[in-house]
């Protein structure tokens, strides 16, 4: 079986462990923003297409994948545990299943670089089989919470071999010879935590039922029903229940990959705070779950517009047009943060742009992703002339009126989204913005300082 090692598009070691040389970009104000584009293909659905292309029997064929740092992290961890994973085409990628019960152990570290989503969805793939996996990843990773992972993996008869302090990476797990069922409510609102589980109770011998208490993302339970599996979601007082019955028949298949909502959100916002802008964005994917920042932005009076809403692959897209305009401040609700979790960094910045304050509550998980990314986008906001206080798990923005100072030099702490908000914030700023580092942006939305360009915008 050909590998495909060869064939992959970038080195997935493009953003080295211990990453020193920073290489810093900045934006100025210049022209309007203007154009048709496409963003890349969602994040999540790319992980999880090539997990479970690894799960199946049989061949997976995935278009539009994301190819980026943490994709590609998963495509060398799903080859690595028995998968032959061959990129066929740009986006195109053809996955030959090791079957549930199939995987082998695999030969050296699973280094996820920055990636929380894959290396917290390959332990819950991992751990549920008779096999040793040791994880690492870079300086960010390395300091995320894991134990959130573990806990139910160790419940689920994994054993958790050797763990960094703190219950972090690097760690390795070895699973039961059979990985018992669990019934699991979240301590956290949060589509990894419930993903590791139902990818577990994929590999045991019995019902696995998650509940959550807010729902999250829900990828992982439609693919789930894509491959095969039987699984049902109940929408109950305490939350929502999703019950999967364990080792089935999972069979590959075809992912379609939609535009991703979280990428697609940079350009949008760009648009709406650059006077005279006026974009469209194609195909991004509406999952009602992921679009609380769009939910958000019109709630501040954005012109938005959605235009050709069509199905593709199980999911709803559209292409979205956001045109220059004045904002105002708003509240927005804790209830509201799993479905933007993401797009907080790129709503501060507009918060900047808009008149008046905005506060956006329940923001306690945003402590724990590539970054702190509260401190991290308060600490960005003050660098640039904007008042910010947290308070709790709180954020209120004091808003400008579109009269953003800028000029500031912000720390991006090997955060992506830190990097692009930022970087959105010094295209209609009285002054440029400079972000410490671009390096990042390639773990999630590679070709970002590419198109921000054609639509108009000055990056350097
Ligand atoms: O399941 C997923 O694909 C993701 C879940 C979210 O993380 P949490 O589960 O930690 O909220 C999100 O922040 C991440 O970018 C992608
Ligand atoms: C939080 C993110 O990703 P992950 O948890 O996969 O590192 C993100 O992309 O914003």
């Amino acid at each position: 079986m050909v590998t495909g090692r060869r064939l992959l598009p970038t080195s997935p070691s493009i953003v080295s462990r211990s990453h020193t040389a920073a290489s810093p970009i900045a934006s100025r104000p210049g022209s309007p923003l203007r154009g048709r584009i496409r963003v890349p293909g969602d994040k999540s659905i790319s992980h999880r297409a090539l997990i479970f292309g690894l799960l199946a029997r049989g061949e997976t064929r995935v278009e539009n994948l994301l190819e980026a740092d943490d994709v590609l992290r998963t495509a060398e961890a799903a080859r690595a545990l028995g998968a032959g994973v061959t990129r066929e085409a740009e986006g195109r990628w053809r996955v030959v299943g090791a079957g549930i019960g199939g995987l082998r152990e695999p030969a050296s570290v699973l280094d996820f670089g920055n990636a929380g989503t894959g290396s917290r969805l390959m332990m819950g793939v991992a751990g549920s089989h008779p096999i040793t996996a040791t994880f690492d990843g870079d300086a960010s990773l390395r300091k995320r919470p894991m134990r959130r992972i573990l806990d139910p993996l160790v419940r689920m008869g994994a054993t958790v071999v050797s763990e960094a302090p703190g219950g972090r990476v690097p760690l390795s797990l070895r699973g039961p010879r059979e990985t018992i069922p669990i019934t699991y409510e979240t301590p956290a609102p949060s589509a990894q935590i419930k993903s590791a589980v139902l990818l577990a109770g994929l590999n045991s011998p019995g019902i696995t039922t998650v509940v959550e208490r807010q729902a999250t993302r829900d990828h992982t339970e439609r693919m789930l029903s894509h491959f095969g599996a039987t699984v049902s979601v109940a929408e109950e007082d305490a939350g929502r229940r999703i019950a999967l019955v364990g080792q089935p028949d999972l069979k590959g298949t075809e992912v379609v990959v939609p535009a991703d909502p979280s990428s697609a959100a940079f350009p949008l916002v760009a648009a709406l705070v650059t006077p005279g802008s006026e974009v469209v964005v194609e195909n991004v994917m509406m999952n009602p779950l992921r679009t609380g920042l769009i939910t958000t932005l019109v709630e501040m009076g954005a012109a938005i517009e959605f235009m050709n809403r069509r199905d593709i692959g199980g999911e709803t897209v559209a292409d979205i047009r956001a045109s220059y305009g004045p904002l105002k401040g708003v509240e927005v609700p804790p209830e509201r943060a799993p479905s933007m979790i993401d797009e907080y960094p790129v709503l501060a910045v507009a918060a900047s742009f808009a008149a008046g304050p905005t506060l956006m509550r329940g923001l306690e998980e945003l402590r724990v992703k590539e970054s702190d990314r509260l401190a991290a986008v308060a600490a960005g906001l003050a660098a640039n002339g904007i008042a910010a206080e947290i308070s709790g798990d709180d954020l209120l923005v004091h808003g400008t009126g579109g009269k953003v100072p800028g000029g500031g030099l912000v720390a991006t702490h090997m955060d992506h989204r830190i990097a692009m908000a930022f970087l959105v914030m010094g295209l209609a700023s009285r002054d440029p913005v400079t972000a410490d580092d671009s390096a990042m942006i390639a773990t999630s939305f590679p070709g970002f300082a590419a198109m921000m360009r054609e639509l108009g915008a000055e990056l350097s």
